[in-house]
């Protein structure tokens, strides 16, 4: 354990000890009453790696976190393994540290608090000032270090949180949605300040988030969580970019599901309103312009809504509603009227390869009305 300088990666004892250093489990389960929450089979994230959690609200994400960290009042069975081996509530205790949505801050300074994990841990005061001091200046805290916590924002409140977290050295770093609620640019800065106080160090990372870009910026890996299971786990570049299914794929923002009947292609594809658009000026169209170009589809237009910087256009097809998303404000332009024939042209989709005729007729809208009985005159 050392400050944010003293970096270090897994410990030789660890390596020849051919153990796998970090967190995991094995046949994790969690139930409420007859309610089964969570049913994980096997899930690892090695010492100096982070693992992000997205997933829908009530998948599980807080559930998995809890479990994990030996901190659930539900049901759980299955094994929880630290460093390969069973963990117990006490190695988990010295293990761990986490931070939550809302910070949770003791009263006093913020220097106290960030120095309490350290205190908790049974360091004097002032070899934990000494510990903690690093970790104040590499997130900022120095110039607030005498403020009575009272009087902080959410985003300061936060930082303690995660400075506190950060200063005990944990192996196991449990971050539960720890940008929500700050603005943009605090929220920028923390995870920018969090990537460089992780980087190279020796610790196991789970981060619970809904947000695509916070994945992005600190995950090596990411799994989506889906009622209560994972259903895509890998590298985050790689499991953000290709949805297997119609319930991950919405869940990353590949809202527009095109069944094959639709694109003529042999699965089903999916993409995303921002890459979907009406072919507003035909004669300048080229079909199959682009490598990943699908064919144009046929529509009827629904409504349009203007969102300030983009235009909003729902269009129902034979197989459901797209959402085509324009930049600008395309309002004043010569847009087909409400019940008008349009056809929408769709860029960078992804093919379900995984998707059988089944799940993707569930992925669909059923309940879209097909662009014939839509109809309106002129
Ligand atoms: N005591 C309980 N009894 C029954 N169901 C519960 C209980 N506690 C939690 N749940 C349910 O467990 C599911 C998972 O909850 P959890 O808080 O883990 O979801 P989450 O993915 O973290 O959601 P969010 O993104 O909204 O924070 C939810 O459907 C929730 O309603």
């Amino acid at each position: 354990m050392g400050g944010p300088s003293a970096g270090g990666a897994m410990s030789r004892r660890e390596a020849e000890s051919g153990r796998s250093a970090g967190i995991g489990c094995r046949d994790l389960c969690v139930r409420a009453g007859d309610r089964e929450l969570l049913s994980v089979p096997e899930l690892d994230v090695a010492s100096g790696r982070t693992l992000a959690v997205l997933g829908p609200n009530g998948a599980g994400k807080s559930t998995l976190l809890r479990a994990l960290g030996l901190l659930s009042s539900h049901r759980v069975s299955g094994r929880i393994l630290l460093d390969g081996r069973p963990a117990t509530r006490p190695l988990m205790r010295h293990a761990i540290a986490a931070v939550l949505q809302r910070p949770i801050l003791r009263r006093g300074t913020v220097a106290a608090n960030v120095i309490s994990g350290l205190r908790f841990r049974g360091m004097s005061r002032r070899e934990a000032r000494l510990r903690a001091w690093p970790w104040m200046e590499a997130l900022g805290l120095v110039p607030f270090a005498d403020r009575d916590v009272r009087g902080l924002s959410i985003g300061e409140a936060q930082r303690v949180s995660i400075t506190r977290a950060l200063a005990v050295g944990p192996k196991v770093l449990l971050l539960d949605e720890p940008f929500t609620g700050l603005d943009s640019t605090t929220r920028a800065d923390l995870i920018a300040d969090l990537r460089a106080a992780l980087s190279g160090r020796p610790t196991a990372t789970i981060m619970v988030t809904h947000d695509r870009q916070e994945a992005l910026a600190l995950a090596e890996d990411t799994a989506l969580l889906i009622g209560g299971r994972i259903r895509q786990h890998g590298p985050t570049t790689e499991v953000l970019d290709h949805p297997s299914d119609a319930d991950t794929a919405r869940l990353l923002g590949y809202t527009n599901l095109l069944p094959p009947a639709l694109t003529g292609r042999p699965h089903p594809l999916v993409a995303r309103p921002e890459h979907t658009h009406l072919i507003l000026d035909p004669p300048d169209f080229v079909a199959g312009q682009g490598d990943d170009d699908v064919r144009p589809v046929a529509g009827t237009l629904r409504r349009t809504v203007a969102l300030g910087i983009a235009t909003r256009v729902d269009v129902d097809t034979v197989a459901g509603s797209l959402t085509c998303l324009h930049p600008g404000d395309l309002l004043g332009g010569s847009l087909p009227p409400v019940g008008g024939d349009v056809r929408v042209r769709v860029r960078q989709a992804r093919a379900l390869d995984g998707a059988d005729g089944n799940g993707w007729t569930a992925g669909v809208r059923s309940d879209a009305p097909h662009p014939e009985t839509r109809r309106r005159p002129g």
